[in-house]
C-alpha cells in the first residue's frame, strides 16, 4: 500500500534523526536516550546549562563521535553509510581563535569551505569564486576579503566562518555557540542573518546557545537538553510551559531576561 502523500512528504523532509542516542566520555553518562528529528526548514535552537551535552549532541549528529547506544540517520541513511557531507555546514565552538599573524586572508578561509565540496583534487573555477564572493557578501564581509583573518574582531571572524560554511552551499547549517564574545549589536545582526538564510534561502539551521532569551525569540523549534531531553518541539509549545520547563532543566526557577534591543 502506498503511503499517503503528506506522510511521504514529511519523511522526505526529515534531514536528521537521532534514535535513542546515549553517550558517555568516562563513567558518567553524558547523554541519555535522545530522540530528535530535524526537518527541512527548521530553525532549531538547542539550549541547556553548561556541561549539559549540547556540543556532544552536535558532534554525535555529525558523526564526530560515535554513540554508545542508538543511531543517527542523515537524509534517512545510517550515518556510517552517509557520504554527502557537503549537504552539511558546521561552525564549531570557538572557531574564532586566530592569532593576528595567521597567514590566510578572509577570502582564502572562505575558499576552503568551497574546496571541501570539490573533493581532494578539485580546482576552483569562476563559478566557485562567484559563490565565495556571494557568501562573503551575504555575511557583510565582502569589503574585508583581502584582509588577514587574524586582524579581524571576534564577531567579524565569526561571520567569516559562517561564510566559509555557506560557500559549501549546505542544506543544513549547525552552529555551536556562535555569539560568544560578540557584542549585542553584532548579535542582533547575526540573528537577522540566520533568519534571512532560513526564510529566504530555505536553509535549515541548528544553533546551540546559552542565551535562552535571544534564541527563543528567533527560532521556530527548540530542544531543551540537560543530559536528556526536557523539551523538543515548537517554540509556541515551549512558551506555554516555559517556567516549568526551565525549572526542570536548570534544577531551579529561571527568570528570563529580555535584552532591550
Ligand atoms: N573530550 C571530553 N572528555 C571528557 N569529558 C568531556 C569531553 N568533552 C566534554 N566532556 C564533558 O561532557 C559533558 C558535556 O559537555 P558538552 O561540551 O557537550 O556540554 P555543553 O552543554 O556543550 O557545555 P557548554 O555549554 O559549557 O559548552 C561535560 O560534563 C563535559 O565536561
Amino acid at each position: 500500500m502506498q503511503a499517503p502523500p503528506d506522510l511521504w512528504q514529511s519523511d522526505k523532509n526529515l534531514l536528521v534523526e537521532a534514535r535513542n542516542l546515549s553517550f558517555r566520555y568516562g563513567h558518567q553518562e553524558t547523554l541519555s536516550d535522545i530522540q530528535l528529528n530535524i526537518y527541512r526548514g527548521d530553525f532549531l535552537g538547542i539550549i541547556g546549562p553548561n556541561g549539559s551535552g549540547k556540543s556532544t549532541l552536535l558532534r554525535l549528529l555529525l558523526g564526530l563521535l560515535s554513540p554508545e547506544q542508538g543511531q543517527v540517520l542523515l537524509w534517512g541513511e545510517p550515518l556510517a553509510q552517509f557520504r554527502q557531507w557537503s549537504r552539511i555546514g558546521y561552525v564549531p565552538q570557538k572557531a574564532t581563535a586566530f592569532n593576528a599573524a595567521f597567514p590566510a586572508t578572509v577570502r582564502e578561509v572562505v575558499a576552503a569551505g568551497r574546496l571541501g565540496r570539490k573533493g581532494l583534487f578539485g580546482r576552483l573555477n569562476s563559478a566557485d569564486r562567484e559563490i565565495i564572493d556571494q557568501s562573503l557578501a551575504t555575511v557583510g564581509m565582502d569589503a574585508f576579503a583581502d584582509r588577514l583573518i587574524g586582524h579581524l574582531s571576534g564577531g567579524q571572524q565569526q561571520r567569516v566562518f559562517i561564510a566559509q560554511a555557506l560557500a559549501g552551499e549546505p542544506e543544513i547549517l549547525f552552529l555551536d555557540e556562535p555569539t560568544v564574545g560578540v557584542d549585542a549589536e553584532q548579535e542582533e545582526q547575526f540573528y537577522g542573518l540566520l533568519e534571512r538564510l532560513n526564510s529566504e534561502s530555505a536553509m535549515t539551521i541548528v544553533i546551540v546557545s546559552h542565551d535562552i532569551g535571544a534564541v527563543t525569540e528567533r527560532v521556530n523549534k527548540l530542544v531543551c537538553l540537560n543530559r536528556r531531553l526536557f523539551f523538543h518541539g515548537e517554540v509556541s509549545g515551549f512558551k506555554a510551559r516555559q517556567s516549568e520547563i526551565l525549572s526542570l532543566l536548570y534544577g531551579h526557577p529561571v527568570q528570563m531576561i529580555r535584552h532591550g534591543h
